[in-house]
């Protein structure tokens, strides 16, 4: 008879929480689920895996299909960990080198750029297929006026140029420049020069660091397999209580030293680094760059609370050769056995809740929870499409009603929650779901400011009718706390400050602004920091964040994978002139398969992502594009028809790699190398989402594939690329003809600045220049597109043979 696990208020001791009732940890009961081997679950699909068929021409995506339950168990194949690797200081070196890598869309992993938010909505282009017609094939309206021309012209180095209204948007700039010149003055002045030499990153970097995390906590804990022993580890050894191997929660207390949690930022400096990263950004505009982002290290003592499935996994129905830490790690669920109206929370709130249909709570809510109603600051780690933003909401907003309302003549009356988002989608969908759970709550107000709408717009909302709850992108907030009269002094009734993605709003990329933000509101407030990953080195900084005694809670087993067992993942490794029709005949396949098709097709930059959505459209399908050169107006409509439909397919850059909740994604490709491990994650995590069944597939050309490093620690399998019919190698050759020469000269220099700043392909620039020239070949162009002198320059590609000059 499978143990009780004692109640989470337990596990959660020395702090228990004494306010509310107990948690159920029963909702970790969830019975153990371990991977089963391809073989056994696809054995006719086997073919396809090219797993020993290499002659299979069909391309299989199906999903998973694991057991019930109640059904019999597998073994999964060990995937060996990443051995550990150090993060070097050349690395940190190349990362504030590395101005090239705002270049791009979507940066190689150091990653500085995000695309996101405050871009300038300056897109253009023709959306295939028209919104509401979804079974309609084909493009049928452009709309969108605005042309390529404005990638081009050096989108004004000044203020206005890199900022939606005037002045915002400085996110997917910021981040560009932060990355390159962020640390040393010299370096930032010189950035431009300097940065596009040298800089870059490794694909694997991050891995290894990751890794050596993962066996360094398996050794510690995750070791004890079996092990049926409660151990503590007091003053900086591990407390770890429950039994067995299975899933588990931890909570760490961190052990650095915050500085006080606070920085005393100069003004002037952030200044002009405000403006540097605007003068960066319009020359990232200009070659149809996007964004990106990352990191550094750190320690500390540790709760680790296992769960019930943990007990299963050793008594249960763990295979015979006994479950390594990570098939334990797979035996995950969302849901947790605690239900909603077990919890301290308002009854208004629980309503809503009620209403949307939740009824227990996700493994990262039952965790958090309590935790943060005793007004603890909070690091938590739970898997992508599990509930993180209902796990910060929720007790947000109790601190909300707790609060005694602002009088009626108070002229300037709090935030008194503030959420940052690194995306607009982003930051929309949390103000959508806030204002879910305030259905009944009809005093308490919420607000969303992002990019790529009026300041003024915004200004007079807020002044209108303020809020308690305002959600933001990281670049529009300093506009206001810059522009907007008053604002400042809101932000001083700050309560609960949210980092949404904290990982990558405390990466290089957007940390003065965040740091900024963090400065503009009051010490004494609970921050809560939420991600699917979260590096090691951003654990080391996130002190500027949190207070000293936060405490870290993970709902990812740590030795386990951060990915879902549920979505089955394949690399595909194709020389870049296949890889069009590659994608052609994978996705009709897959449409083939399954009529409810919803497929993310991400790529590396945004003017890749047109490219590839104006090919996907020339072939008929159903397709529709988002990235940060699209107006903001658009990529919310598109956005909000893409969560609503079935059958249709969205080729996106980054702007939806992380957070963003499309419902019932079948699949998810991923063409070039991604920005990093973590984007990688992210990007894939758009599928499976709520314990769902998804696949992904990785596409890189076969020197990309040094990449497979950084993630061998997930389950991917290598896939025999289908054999590409003929006439669908014609039709795609056709399509591309008919593709404006305009975007696939866009495409070229985008392509170009993105593997630039990526260190094993960008090292070599002659080579860069052999592969961006098959890269036009693939695209069906004889030679390649001319690129000004300006650009070249700036990317160090001056005098490269092989490139044509205007
Ligand atoms: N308790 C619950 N029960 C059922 N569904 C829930 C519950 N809480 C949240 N959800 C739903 O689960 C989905 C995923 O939630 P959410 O987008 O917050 O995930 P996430 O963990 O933040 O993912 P990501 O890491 O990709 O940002 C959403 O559709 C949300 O409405």
């Amino acid at each position: 008879m499978p143990l009780r696990p004692p109640p989470l208020r337990s596990f959660l001791s020395p702090l228990p929480v004494s306010l509310y009732p107990p948690m159920s940890l029963n909702s970790i009961r969830q019975p153990y689920f371990s991977i089963p081997t391809f073989r056994r679950i696809f054995p006719l699909k086997l073919k396809y895996l090219g797993l020993g068929f290499p002659q299979t021409h069909k391309f299989s995506t199906s999903p998973f299909r694991p057991r019930s339950s109640s059904g019999p168990k597998y073994p999964r194949d060990v995937v060996p960990k990443a051995a550990p690797v150090s993060k070097s200081l050349a690395e940190d070196e190349d990362e504030l080198n590395n101005w090239v890598s705002g270049l791009r869309t979507s940066s190689f992993r150091s990653g500085v750029l995000t695309e996101d938010e405050e871009d300038s909505g300056r897109g253009r282009g023709k959306i295939r297929g028209s919104i509401g017609q979804m079974g309609k094939r084909g493009r049928d309206s452009n709309f969108g006026s605005e042309g390529i021309d404005e990638d081009k012209g050096l989108r004004k180095f000044g203020k206005k140029g890199f900022r939606d209204s005037g002045n915002s948007g400085a996110m997917s700039n910021s981040p560009r420049f932060e990355r390159k010149f962020g640390g040393e003055d010299d370096r930032k002045r010189d950035g431009v020069r300097e940065g596009v030499r040298g800089n870059e990153r490794d694909f694997g970097a991050r891995n290894g660091r990751d890794s050596s995390n993962t066996s360094k906590f398996v050794r510690r804990v995750g070791g004890e397999d079996g092990g049926r022993d409660m151990k503590k580890r007091v003053g900086g050894r591990d407390f770890v209580k429950g039994k067995g191997g299975g899933e588990k929660t931890v909570v760490k207390r961190a052990a650095f030293v915050s500085e006080d949690d606070d920085d005393d930022d100069d003004d002037d400096e952030i200044e002009t680094e405000h403006e540097k990263k605007k003068s960066v950004s319009g020359f990232l505009d200009l070659i149809g760059g996007e964004d990106s982002e990352e990191e550094s290290d750190e320690e500390d003592d540790e709760i680790v609370i296992k769960s019930r499935s943990s007990l299963f996994a050793n008594e249960g129905e763990k295979p015979s050769s006994g479950p390594s830490s990570s098939d334990r790690g797979d035996s995950e669920s969302y849901l947790s056995d605690t239900r909603f109206d077990q919890c301290a929370i308002s009854p208004l709130s629980l309503k809503a809740i009620k209403d949307v249909g939740y009824e227990k709570l996700t493994m990262v809510q039952a965790a958090t929870l309590p935790v943060i109603l005793k007004g603890k600051d909070v690091m938590a780690k739970a898997k992508t499409g599990t509930g993180k933003t209902v796990a910060f909401l929720l007790p947000s907003i109790e601190v909300v009603i707790n609060t005694p309302p602002a009088s009626r003549d108070q002229k300037r009356p709090p935030v008194l929650v503030l959420v940052i988002c690194p995306t607009r989608e982003l930051a929309s969908q949390a103000a959508t779901e806030a204002k879910t759970l305030l259905k009944y709550h009809p005093t308490i107000g919420v607000q969303v400011v992002i990019g790529g709408t009026r300041l003024a717009v915004e200004q007079k909302r807020m002044q209108a009718n303020p809020c308690q709850i305002l959600v933001a992108t990281p670049g529009r907030l300093r506009d206001h706390m810059e522009n907007t009269a008053g604002f400042a002094t809101r932000l001083m009734g700050v309560k609960v400050l949210v980092l949404d993605e904290a990982d990558h709003l405390l990466d290089m990329g957007f940390r003065k602004d965040i740091e900024k933000i963090i400065a503009a509101t009051p010490k004494q407030r609970q921050t809560l920091l939420f991600s699917a990953t979260v590096p090691d080195d951003v654990r080391q900084i996130s002190h500027i964040a949190l207070k000293r005694d936060h405490e870290f809670i993970s709902t990812v087993l740590e030795g386990s994978e951060e990915t879902h067992a549920k979505v089955r993942q394949m690399h595909l490794v194709a020389p870049l002139e296949n890889q069009f029709s590659l994608i052609y005949t994978i996705l009709k396949e897959h449409i083939a398969d399954d009529v409810n098709y919803k497929v993310l097709v991400f790529c590396t930059t945004a003017m890749v992502t047109r490219l590839v959505a104006d090919l996907l459209g020339e072939l008929n399908m159903n397709v529709r594009e988002i990235h940060s050169r699209k107006p903001q107006s658009y990529r919310t409509r598109v956005s909000d028809e893409f969560r609503k439909s079935k059958g249709i397919i969205l080729v996106t850059s980054d702007v939806s790699a992380r957070g963003v909740d499309y419902p019932d994604v079948s699949l998810v490709i991923q063409m070039g190398v991604p920005s990093g491990r973590e984007q990688y994650i992210h990007r894939l995590g758009r599928t499976g989402r709520k314990g769902k069944e998804g696949v992904g597939i990785l596409m890189l050309a076969p020197w990309e594939d040094i990449f497979l490093k950084s993630i061998k620690d997930l389950p991917i399998t290598k896939a025999t690329p289908p054999t590409v019919d003929p006439d669908m190698k014609k039709k795609v050759e056709r399509g591309l003809s008919n593709v404006d020469m305009k975007n696939k000269e866009a495409a070229y220099q985008a392509w170009l600045g993105y593997y630039n700043s990526n260190k094993s392909v960008g090292r070599d620039k002659i080579r860069l220049v052999e592969l961006a020239n098959e890269f036009s070949r693939s695209m069906g162009l004889d030679t390649p597109p001319a690129i000004s002198k300006l650009i070249l320059g700036k990317m160090g590609l001056k005098n490269v043979p092989g490139l044509r000059v205007k």
